[in-house]
């Protein structure tokens, strides 16, 4: 009796923690009109978001659309909420790529759709579905690497700090040009660069629309490590390597790791306190921790 009612505590806890982690930022009650702003974006097509999943449990999501640096058209973003869906569905992942094309990461959002997209109503209904995603990216259960090569612009440098870690290639930049277009970030940027480098620091990077090269980005932590390759193959290769590190071992394990930082980065202290009780419940007695006990492990 005491194990069903456990089971079914356990069973109750997961599925909490699942939809915490899909929850939105913004419904309807926030004024937020999904429908209305897929079917707008749907009609700014071109470029494609693309995700492959690999048997070592890393998802590689490529940014594709070089001919404009890889700036977001609407079907883009259309995709990228449609991916975020497949990762959320995607038991076996561990960790998450996102890179651009041809050499360089992103360069916003597509200024023909920001100029067409120019009413009040469009603009926040389009920053909400925005935030929407890359809250719902953030929160995956996947240790997620943006690798920045070349340029990582406006909204191309908003989608990397909704990543856990940046690693850069030789020369590239991160900047966030929102000032000089007269704007502030909305994809959620802002708001995230602030928990990345502090409040001083994401000050300046702001109103000084400032280019954050390698040695900067090192420096403020924005960026963990400036990889060696400078070309698209090699540089993956290099992130690869480096994301390994932290998604060796059991699945279970490197997720709940993901969630328990997750509700620590978002949630007042009593409430990510609860989250981390609710998913070490989901390990105590579990397949990877008897195994290691079986083992007797020393950590020498
Ligand atoms: C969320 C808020 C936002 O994201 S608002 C958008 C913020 N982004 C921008 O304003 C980027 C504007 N673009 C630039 O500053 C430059 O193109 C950057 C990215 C620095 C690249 O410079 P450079 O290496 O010299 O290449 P380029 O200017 O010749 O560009 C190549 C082709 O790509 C295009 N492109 C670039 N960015 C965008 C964009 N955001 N939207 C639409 N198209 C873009 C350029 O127009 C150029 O196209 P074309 O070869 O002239 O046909």
């Amino acid at each position: 009796m005491v194990i069903f009612i456990w089971k079914n505590l356990l069973q109750t806890t997961k599925e909490r923690i699942l939809q915490q982690r899909r929850m939105s930022v913004y419904s309807q009650a926030h004024g937020y009109e999904e429908e209305l702003i897929k079917k707008k974006l749907q009609q700014f097509a071109g470029g494609s978001i693309n995700l492959t999943k690999e048997d070592n449990g890393i998802g590689i999501l490529t940014l594709n659309n070089p001919k404009s640096m890889n700036a977001f058209t609407g079907t883009m973003m259309l995709e990228l909420q449609e991916k975020v869906t497949e990762l959320e569905n995607w038991k076996d992942g561990k960790g998450l790529i996102i890179y651009g094309a041809g050499n360089t990461f992103c360069s916003g959002s597509d200024l023909n759709v920001v100029k067409a997209m120019s009413k009040f109503q469009d603009g926040m209904n389009m920053c909400m579905f925005m935030q929407n995603t890359l809250t719902r990216l953030m929160r995956l259960p996947l240790i997620s690497v943006a690798l920045v090569q070349g340029k990582a612009i406006g909204g191309g440098a908003e989608l990397t700090t909704a990543c856990d870690f940046r690693l850069m290639t030789p020369g590239s930049e991160i900047r966030f040009v929102h000032k000089l277009m007269g704007l502030v970030p909305g994809w959620g940027g802002g708001a995230r660069l602030v928990r990345i480098v502090g409040s001083r620091a994401a000050l300046q990077l702001l109103s000084g629309a400032t280019r954050v090269d390698t040695e900067r980005a090192l420096h403020l932590g924005l960026s963990e490590e400036t990889l060696s390759s400078s070309d698209e193959a090699g540089a993956l290769e290099e992130a690869r390597a480096w994301l390994s590190q932290y998604t060796e071992g059991p699945v279970s394990v490197i997720r709940a790791a993901k969630e328990v930082v997750a509700g620590g980065r978002e949630l007042p202290l009593e409430a990510a306190l609860r989250t981390e009780k609710d998913i070490f419940g989901t390990l105590w007695g579990g397949p990877a921790n008897l195994q290691a006990l079986a083992r007797s492990l020393k950590h020498k």
